[in-house]
């Protein structure tokens, strides 16, 4: 392992627990100067059904309790913890080697332009003090909150990544996360172009909550429930109507308005549940396609990079090919990063800028007033 010139150790851990509440993702990565960070090893923990249910709850209930708070957050830090003594007993690592967890939390609420008027705020479920305790080794966290109180929408968050992974290609890049969420990134190959990156919509999120009303288990096996279906079109019209599909950008969201309740209330009770599960797939492609129209491509026979566990979704995957016809849709492992690792990467990356005082955002995807350093230092 080389040292860098401020004798940090090189190797970070990045932790992620998406909005798919499917667990965590810990990604141990290499970072040295001038060369694009590298993914070294990988771990993850699924989230067990009694978490996952807790944190549903803290997700959509509105009366919730401090201790039901802190239980929760105590059970999702001690599987982070897990989760990354794993990873570097796989890697014969030692804790001091490490530079900095870089933990991205829980979200569990996110509102970045306030709620009936009220203080605008994101909000991650998260204990960098105790993973401190439980791993032996420095955490970064809160990464959003910074650039939301610089003005910006604290996410996405994974573009300045993308740019640090993908930017020095050649040609224009074009990278989709298909997570809870899905967000695209745009970096262009004109110099002096800001990268542009922003929320497209829901991706899994209606997916597995739909999924889940229907059949047990967590999600549509490659999406073979949702291929069963037709695409009722009229409930889509329906659904592109809701103003977040027609904001410019910076925009970001999140369970907050993509819910159950918003299906239900779109729907008129006459449906079969696999149409409305074939139609919510297409929902996802239609706005991410809608997203990529918006863009100024110079190139519209673009590489799409598709990362996030949707990726293995071969349905939504085709119903994508079939929106994007002059677009290959390509998995960046060929580039060294399998698709599921990314976002995890990401706050390997994020931590290594906070701890090198670097920004950590990207204002022309957020709409932060400028860039700015990410986190806080929780040391070993
Ligand atoms: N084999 C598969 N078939 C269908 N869907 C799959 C498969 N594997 C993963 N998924 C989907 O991917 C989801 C997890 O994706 P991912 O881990 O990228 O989301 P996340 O990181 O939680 O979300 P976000 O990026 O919004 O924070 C699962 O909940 C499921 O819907
Ligand atoms: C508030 C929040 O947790 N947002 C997530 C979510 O999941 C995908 C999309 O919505 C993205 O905006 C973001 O995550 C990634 C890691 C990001 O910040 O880029």
């Amino acid at each position: 392992m080389k040292t860098s010139p401020l004798a940090l150790p090189t190797l970070y851990v990045g932790l992620m627990s998406g909005t798919s509440l499917d667990g965590i993702d810990a990604a141990l990565v290499e970072i040295t100067p001038h060369t694009p960070p590298t993914l070294i090893g990988t771990t993850a923990v699924a989230m067990p059904d009694a978490l996952h249910g807790q944190l549903l709850h803290l997700c959509h209930s509105s009366s919730v309790t401090f201790a039901e708070l802190a239980a929760a957050e105590d059970a999702f830090c001690r599987l982070q913890a897990r989760a990354v003594n794993t990873l570097l007993a796989e890697h014969g690592v030692a804790h001091h080697q490490i530079a900095a967890i870089g933990s991205h939390g829980q979200t569990i609420e996110h509102a970045p332009e306030g709620h009936q008027g009220g203080p605008r705020y994101t909000w991650q479920l998260d204990n960098p003090s105790l993973l401190a305790e439980l791993t032996g080794c420095a955490v970064v966290a809160d990464f959003r909150r910074r650039d939301l109180a610089a003005g910006g929408q604290a996410a996405p968050l994974a573009p300045a990544f993308h740019q640090a992974l993908f930017g020095a290609r050649a040609g224009e890049q074009l990278v989709l996360n298909l997570g809870g969420f899905a967000n695209l990134t745009w970096l262009s190959s004109q110099p002096g172009q800001a990268v542009v990156g922003f929320d497209t919509g829901p991706a899994n999120v209606l997916l597995d909550a739909w999924f889940g009303q229907h059949h047990v288990g967590r999600f549509d096996q490659q999406g073979a429930w949702a291929a069963s279906g037709c695409v009722d079109t009229a409930l889509l019209e329906r659904l592109l109507q809701e103003p977040f599909f027609q904001q410019p950008p910076p925009r970001s969201t999140g369970r907050e308005l993509f819910h159950l309740d918003w299906l239900q209330r779109h729907l008129t009770g006459h449906e079969a549940p696999c149409d409305i599960q074939a139609t919510l797939a297409e929902l996802t492609v239609a706005s991410i396609a809608q997203g990529i129209a918006q863009l100024p491509l110079g190139d519209q026979k673009a590489n799409l990079l598709v990362c996030g566990g949707g990726a293995h979704n071969d349905h939504l995957m085709e119903r994508l090919a079939a929106h994007l016809p002059h677009m290959a849709l390509v998995s960046p492992a060929t580039l060294g990063w399998p698709e599921d690792w990314i976002e995890a990467g990401a706050f390997a990356w994020l931590a290594h800028q906070r701890l090198h005082g670097l920004p950590g955002n990207l204002p022309s995807v957020t709409g932060a007033s400028g860039p700015r350093v990410l986190g806080g230092i929780y040391a070993a």
